[in-house]
């Protein structure tokens, strides 16, 4: 079996109040794979999210990707290696162009001149934004926002794309055309999200995390097609959404 490109080991953390968030996550995905990360709120799903680039580090068990252990002397690969894209794009947009925003990571990494402009026009194009680039990400929509957010990380070439609730706040539209375009990426995905269906038509494999511990995993069809494991979990399907339905038209 090659690396996998994130390995999860027997995570346990407490935060410094003391409450224990984690206690023994295993996670393993692998290239090219797009994964679903669901379980209720307070389950533990952010406090893994930030120990995957060395926000948190681990209070045991370990965190490696592709190979590379998260810790404090490897912060600089690790955080070019895994692109979180958070909720809020607000919290990772905060230059006065589009474009510098995108050059922000690259030029960071030492790329300049006619590269650095490749490499932004490259990342804005598969978000479908290279029109915008001269304008100010605060004049964007939210949903043009969330896809530059996904730029910045597409910029640093990552060995896996971190999705904390792609979908929340967007039009059916948005979140229809985000999904094409996540669909299209040649990344590894892992998505952090409530929107079931969103989990299904996206990542063919989705792990439950509840109480800080990985609850099920399995393929996303059985996952929420399983009733009893998905009222265990608090995890609710939209009214009349039928996954193995659904599953067939994809
Ligand atoms: N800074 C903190 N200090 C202490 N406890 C915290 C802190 N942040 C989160 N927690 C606790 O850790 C547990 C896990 O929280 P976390 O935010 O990781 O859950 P989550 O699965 O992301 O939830 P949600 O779906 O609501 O975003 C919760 O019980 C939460 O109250």
């Amino acid at each position: 079996m090659t690396t996998p490109v994130l390995d999860v080991r027997g995570l346990a953390f407490a935060y410094p109040d003391g409450h224990q968030a984690l206690f023994g996550v295993d996670l393993h995905v692998h290239r090219g794979e797009r994964v679903a990360l669901l379980g209720p709120n307070g389950a533990g799903k952010t406090t893994l999210v930030l120990h995957l680039n060395g926000i948190h580090l681990a209070g045991a068990g370990s965190v490696a990707v592709s190979g590379l252990p998260v810790t404090k002397a490897n912060i600089k690969e690790i955080r070019r290696r895994v692109g979180i894209v958070f909720q809020d794009p607000d919290d990772q947009l905060f230059m006065g162009t589009v474009r510098e925003d995108v050059a922000f990571g690259p030029a960071n990494l030492g790329l300049r001149g006619e590269a650095l402009d490749a490499k932004v026009t490259e990342a804005l194009a598969k978000v479908g934004m290279e029109e915008f680039a001269d304008r100010p990400p605060h004049h964007l929509s939210f949903g043009q926002r969330r896809r530059v957010a996904v730029a910045t990380v597409l910029a640093m070439d990552p060995e896996i794309l971190v999705l904390d609730e792609p979908s929340s706040n967007l039009d059916p539209a948005s979140r229809r055309e985000l999904a094409d375009i996540l669909r299209g990426l040649d990344v590894t995905v892992l998505m952090v999200t409530h929107d079931l269906p969103y989990a299904l038509e996206l990542c063919e494999r989705s792990v439950i995390l509840d109480g800080g511990v990985v609850a099920a995993e399995g393929r996303t069809v059985d996952v929420l097609s399983n009733a009893d494991l998905m009222r265990a979990h608090r995890l609710e399907l939209p009214f009349g959404f039928d996954p193995v339905a659904a599953a067939a038209t994809l």
